[in-house]
């Protein structure tokens, strides 16, 4: 179908542009990694991560998606987190 194939084509744009930003995210991160090691602070910050959860909820536009947008953020996070121990020695 015509249109189908059209919106493949705006998902390819899209999914190109998640990576690009999941890419510099994730540069940041690691480079907080890096001065948290040298500055002996912990990887998971508590408070902050809690701020986003608040932030996005008012960033969110449409509210049927408050649980995926959670789901995604989740794994965001998480990977945010294990890219930042990987730049521990201890
Ligand atoms: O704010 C920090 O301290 C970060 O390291 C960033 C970040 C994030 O990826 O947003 C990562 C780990 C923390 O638990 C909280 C937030």
């Amino acid at each position: 179908m015509q249109e189908l194939d059209k919106l493949r084509l705006e998902l390819d744009v899209i999914d190109e542009q998640i990576v690009t930003l999941f890419e510099q995210r994730m540069a940041i991160s690691t480079r907080m990694g890096v001065l948290k090691n040298e500055g002996g602070i912990e990887v998971w910050n508590e408070a902050r991560e809690a701020a986003k959860v608040r932030n996005r909820e008012k960033m969110l536009r449409n509210r049927s998606l408050t649980a995926y947008v959670d789901k995604l953020f989740e794994t965001i996070l998480e990977l945010s987190r294990q890219r930042q121990e990987e730049q521990q020695d201890r």
